[in-house]
């Protein structure tokens, strides 16, 4: 090569694809004021997780997710093998996360929304709608995955008390909190003119109107769970976080949040999940490159 030769080689669409969720995680950590979650201003309701630790574990992700994508990109179909190659490479993933991280759990939701993400979009980079993107993710969730470990988790856990909708099955039909709240809030409060930052927690607190969050219901039960979905509703009927009236339910929020020890894990996850099929969407950068 020659010496001056200093053009990068361009991405793969694998590697692009890790980029863009790496990109998604580290907008979520960093979007500031969310409701009990770790972001610019500090710690939230979390004694064990910072700003530092979320970025480094979204870093540590970034071979799980293109190997995924090159998962979907060598096996081409929606089907139990690729199901199961994703297992094997999300379980990995977790594992690097935690070694990371010194064994706390940043991400292991996120690990399971955006890597079948990531793998949808990559099996057909041409169909990247959002809705096309999460119907492909739906159905590789609805596999079942041989080898995977049925662990009593904090989600099972709660899906026997409360009969709990979490993780799977949020993905399994489709992921209606991203595509019916948090991605059509993103969009009007864009329209809106409210500014990005702002569209982006209006975005969160859609999700957190309706979601089922077993995060928030291991660590606070059903009121935990009320006072989230309750909460967020208000901060959007009164005019969301640009509104002055709306960032004082917002700071509210926050303050009961943590009182209560609730924080939304799995909204956070759900819209770094939202921003992800945002940019997949709209800059139609997997189209045009591939
Ligand atoms: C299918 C799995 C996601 C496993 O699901 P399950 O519910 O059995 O397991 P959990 O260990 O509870 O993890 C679920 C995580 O998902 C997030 N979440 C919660 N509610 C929802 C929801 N309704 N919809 C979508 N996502 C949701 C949430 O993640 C965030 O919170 C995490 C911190 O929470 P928590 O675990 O309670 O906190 P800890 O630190 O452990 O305890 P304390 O702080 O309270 O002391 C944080 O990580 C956020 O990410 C839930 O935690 C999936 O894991 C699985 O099967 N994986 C296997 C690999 C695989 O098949 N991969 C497929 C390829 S991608
Ligand atoms: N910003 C955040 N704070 C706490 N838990 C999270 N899980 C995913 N994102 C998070």
């Amino acid at each position: 090569m020659h010496a001056l030769n200093l053009q990068a080689k361009p991405l793969s669409l694998s590697e692009r694809l890790a980029d863009l969720a790496v990109d998604a995680l580290i907008d979520e950590a960093d979007l500031s004021p969310k409701p009990a979650l770790v972001d610019r201003r500090g710690n939230g309701a979390h004694t064990d997780l910072h700003l530092g630790l979320m970025h480094a574990s979204a870093l540590s992700l970034w071979p799980a997710f293109k190997e995924m994508a090159e998962a979907a990109v060598d096996i081409g179909a929606v089907d139990t093998a690729l199901r199961e190659a994703i297992g094997r490479i999300g379980r990995e993933g977790e594992q690097a996360m935690l070694a990371t991280t010194n064994g706390v759990n940043t991400h292991r939701g996120a690990i399971w929304a955006l890597g079948l993400l990531v793998t949808a979009a990559a099996l057909e980079p041409k169909s990247s709608s959002a809705n096309a993107v999460s119907v492909r993710a739906a159905r590789l969730a609805l596999l079942d995955d041989r080898y995977a470990p049925k662990p009593l988790s904090h989600g099972a856990q709660v899906a026997l008390r409360y009969g709990a909708r979490g993780a799977r099955e949020e993905a399994q039909l489709g992921f209606p909190s991203m595509l019916q709240r948090g991605l059509p809030q993103l969009k009007r409060s864009r329209a809106n003119g409210h500014g990005e930052q702002n569209a982006r927690l209006d975005a969160l607190l859609a999700i957190m109107t309706d979601l089922a969050d077993t995060c928030v219901l291991y660590r606070a039960g059903e009121q935990g769970l009320q006072a989230m979905q309750h909460g967020a509703q208000a901060v959007l009927d009164a005019g969301g976080s640009a509104s002055l009236s709306g960032r004082r339910r917002l700071h509210a929020l926050d303050q009961q949040l943590i009182a209560l020890n609730a924080s939304p894990g799995g909204a956070a996850d759900l819209l770094a999940a939202t921003l992800l099929l945002d940019r997949i969407e709209r800059d139609g950068i997997l189209q045009g490159a591939f």
